[in-house]
């Protein structure tokens, strides 16, 4: 069975003045996965996110979201999509208990609000007021409001900034429930280490456009996967990148015995971004990654 994308846009442009914040975005987003959107500061995922959300309109370009146009879709189709803002002020006397109640009136299948202030991990501040709740618990909430509705689409926009790391984890272990409960979520995001752990694939936006995407595990494909193998050689240092680092390993066990300074290191998901972003903001056809004859 295959289903219609929950998300699909093509060509999307959206300039501010001269600033081209989206320069012909496309972007798929399959029903049931969690899309992480990966990008620098400014790179126009924030301005991307808005227009899915139909909160901005863009200049030009094909968006379909849950099968709509959001430019002109209405209340029904707003209720079924969870939006978390990046910071929402108003109600700042209210409880966070009271603030959920209230939002969770206005869907017609909406969670248990009680349900919903348990899994953001906000039991404890039910009774307090809005305006009193540190950064990370005002985040928690904006989230709590996101999800309430049980959303089929959610968007998140930096949902952990300012999160501790345990608050995080747990976190992650929501979202990761509300897709096994079959919602469709998109995420941006700064950190590496979330878009690895949540994230069925990872989409890189640069300078209004996407640079590459990809499961995390295949993110920038074999080159920037490589092994790097170091060791040290009568002369020095030496470096390899290669796809069988055990081969190398073994050739140099047969040439050294006990290998001098013996290392195997496999990028991160943060050093194929980095590579990526700087080799994206030219031409791209020189977006080449790093090869062995780049490695000294
Ligand atoms: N309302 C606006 N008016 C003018 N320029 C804007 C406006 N909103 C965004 N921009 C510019 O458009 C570009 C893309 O911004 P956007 O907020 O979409 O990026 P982002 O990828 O979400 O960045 P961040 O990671 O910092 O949130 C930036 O250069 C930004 O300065």
């Amino acid at each position: 069975m295959t289903s219609a994308p929950a998300v699909e846009v093509s060509a999307l442009r959206k300039a501010y003045g001269e600033k081209r914040a989206v320069d012909g975005l496309d972007l798929v987003v399959d029903q049931g996965e969690i899309l992480a959107v990966l990008g620098p500061n400014g790179a126009g995922k924030t301005t991307t996110v808005e227009i899915l959300e139909g909160f901005r309109q863009r200049d030009s370009g094909e968006v379909r979201v849950l099968g709509q146009d959001p430019a002109t879709a209405g209340r029904a189709w707003r209720s079924r999509l969870g939006v978390v803002l990046q910071t929402t002020n108003d109600l700042a006397e209210a409880t966070v208990g009271e603030v959920v109640h209230h939002f969770a009136q206005y869907y017609p299948g909406a969670r248990d609000a009680d349900e919903v202030i348990d899994a953001v991990g906000l039991r404890e501040k039910v009774g307090t007021r809005t305006r009193q709740l540190s950064g990370g618990q005002r985040r928690r909430l904006d989230v709590a409001l996101g999800i309430v509705g049980r959303p089929e689409l959610v968007f998140l926009d930096e949902p952990t900034t300012g999160f501790d790391p345990e608050a995080r984890r747990s976190f992650w272990d929501l979202i990761t429930g509300l897709r096994e409960d079959g919602a469709t979520i998109l995420l941006t995001t700064h950190y590496l280490e979330e878009a690895e752990h949540l994230a069925d694939r990872v989409v890189v936006v640069n300078a209004g456009k996407v640079v590459a995407q990809g499961a995390p595990a295949d993110l920038g494909g074999r080159t920037a996967r490589q092994a790097l193998v170091r060791w040290t050689a009568a002369d020095g240092p030496r470096e390899v990148r290669t796809d069988a680092p055990t081969a190398v390993v073994r050739e140099l066990a047969d040439t050294y015995g006990e290998v001098p300074g013996l290392q195997v290191l496999r990028p991160t998901l943060e050093d194929v971004y980095l590579s990526l972003i700087e080799g994206s903001s030219t031409d791209p056809a020189d977006r080449d990654l790093p090869t062995t004859e780049d490695v000294r």
